[in-house]
């Protein structure tokens, strides 16, 4: 079972965030680690090669036949795995049954505010768990998902980070201060919703970064949306971002759909300024934000989603666009980086493209997913669920499988909709029984049991760890720095940010 819904409890009016720290089920790490040899794969500059994984990490690459268990994946691209930053999975999935009339954020905001307490924590669950499913099947091994819990209860409720939407406040800079306390007294990261608006008057990124300095919270924040960032003129736009050399989190999708609606014409794009944040060394990532939700009326769940759009809307280019939903969607939650060499965490998509620009912009469904070395959905799942073997490997197919079957069930208990099977059980999906591959958010896990073998340890970090601040040596941030968690090449990192993040295992 997925042990992945955030925070939840009845979903609050006041959209704050919240994430809470999962505790990896005991199998899921004793179940990992066994060989696997990627048959076949194509790297980048074409040539094909074999691929081994192994406790999690990729042991080799050019590696020879040995015996282990093997998956054909020829003429499949290896990648970094995706990582979403910022999810709403409380929300997910809930766009047709609370619709939002004008499709703006306050639209949005009233529109949830009205149905929240008419949803059961069970429909959350189920909702958040399809949408995990979705994203998993799609390449992420890591979500850090925001739960509306209202002002001050997510840590209560068991958050590991606190995530805030500070601009709902009468007071937005008092609000900033009170979560950046929050989350220094308790040790834990912050990701702020900094601000959704395309008034250049707003500026609230500036106001962050004071923040930010005044509580000494230097590198433990994120900044998220910032869209008002991208309404400057280039100077300032390109003054403020040097000033706080932020990890920015933007959110094309969420972003496109809710602002620049009364223009008509000269329609502003409201993305943050991406390319000053770039040149001053901001550490930019993409995220979904909202999946088919009042706040969202599509989203899939795709890295190759975000990416197409920060190509499109954002002027990157695909290799940059999937770096922003990778590595750079890492370092902002604290994992070490992935490339395909030997020693790297096995956190891999491995997508049936010949180069990644054709991935990104075919965005085709047959893709295989690794966590933890492992298989999270097999090469050729296009049509229909498929079950696992003991090797976590595809053996057969059905055509329902137990999450959509339980997700039906409850939904009609609730007398709402079955959930749409385009996002219940899209094409190419695998059912995910196993437990340990799936693997969402970075939760922080303050105890953990002690495990054989560093390298047990080290992959826990990996995946899970957060909010362990100053637990390992850091550049020191500049004062009011929103800065990103860097992470040398190579090394695990004990911490990482997030406020609504959460880690999946089941
Ligand atoms: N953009 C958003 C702001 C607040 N809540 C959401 O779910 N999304």
């Amino acid at each position: 079972m997925l042990g992945a819904v955030a925070a939840t409890g009845p979903a609050a009016c006041t959209p704050v965030s919240t994430s809470q720290s999962t505790v990896e089920e005991p199998d899921a790490v004793a179940a990992r680690g066994g060989p696997l040899l990627l048959r076949g794969v194509r790297l980048a500059g074409g040539r094909r090669t074999d691929v081994l994984l192994e406790q999690g990490r990729i042991a080799a690459v050019d590696a020879v036949a040995n015996g282990a268990p093997e998956l054909d994946l020829t003429g499949y691209l290896p990648q970094p795995s995706a990582v979403e930053t910022h999810a709403h999975l409380d929300k997910a999935l809930l766009g047709d049954r609370v619709p939002n009339p004008t499709g703006e954020l306050d639209g949005a905001k009233d529109a949830i505010t009205a149905a929240a307490a008419g949803i059961p924590d069970e429909d959350i669950r189920v909702r958040a768990s399809a949408a995990l499913e979705m994203a998993v099947r799609h390449g992420y091994t890591a979500v850090r998902s925001h739960a509306d819990t209202g002002r001050g209860n997510g840590l209560r409720m068991g958050a590991d980070a606190v995530g805030g939407v500070p601009y709902v406040d009468p007071d937005p800079a008092q609000a900033m201060r009170e979560y950046l306390v929050a989350a220094r007294e308790h040790g834990r990261l912050v990701d702020l919703h900094t601000d959704e608006t395309t008034d250049p008057a707003v500026l609230s990124l500036r106001e962050l970064a004071a923040e930010t300095a005044r509580t000494g919270m230097g590198g433990r924040v994120t900044a998220s949306h910032c869209v008002s960032l991208g309404q400057q003129d280039p100077a300032t736009a390109r003054r403020v971002s040097a000033e706080v050399a932020a990890a920015v989190v933007a959110l094309p999708h969420t972003n496109l759909y809710l602002q620049g609606r009364q223009a008509g014409t000269r329609v502003p794009r409201a993305l943050t300024a991406v390319e000053a944040l770039r040149e001053a060394g901001a550490v930019l990532a993409g995220g979904g934000g909202n999946w088919r939700d009042p706040f969202n009326a599509v989203g899939r769940a795709d890295p190759f989603e975000v990416a197409s759009l920060l190509v499109s809307a954002g002027h990157f280019t695909p290799a940059e666009a999937y770096e922003a939903v990778t590595d750079k969607a890492r370092q902002v939650l604290g994992h070490p980086p992935v490339r395909i060499r030997p020693g790297d965490p096995a956190e891999l998509m491995a997508v049936k493209a010949g180069d990644l620009g054709t991935a990104v912009a075919q965005a085709g469904e047959d893709r295989a997913v690794f966590h933890r070395g492992r298989s999270s959905r097999g090469p050729g799942s296009q049509a229909g669920c498929t079950e696992r073997s003991d090797h976590g490997l595809p053996t057969r197919r059905t055509n329902l499988s137990a999450p959509v079957r339980r997700a039906r069930r409850s939904h009609r208990r609730f007398g709402a909709e079955a959930p749409d099977r385009r996002w219940a059980d899209p094409p190419g999906e695998q059912r995910s029984r196993d437990r340990q591959h799936q693997h969402v958010g970075g939760g922080q896990r303050p105890q953990r049991a002690s495990r054989q073998g560093d390298q047990a340890d080290d992959d826990d970090r990996e995946l899970t760890a957060h909010g362990q601040h100053g637990s390992r040596a850091q550049p020191a941030p500049r004062p009011g720095a929103v800065a990103p968690r860097r992470v040398p090449p190579g090394e695990d990192l004990g911490a990482g940010g997030d406020h609504g993040q959460r880690e999946c295992d089941r």
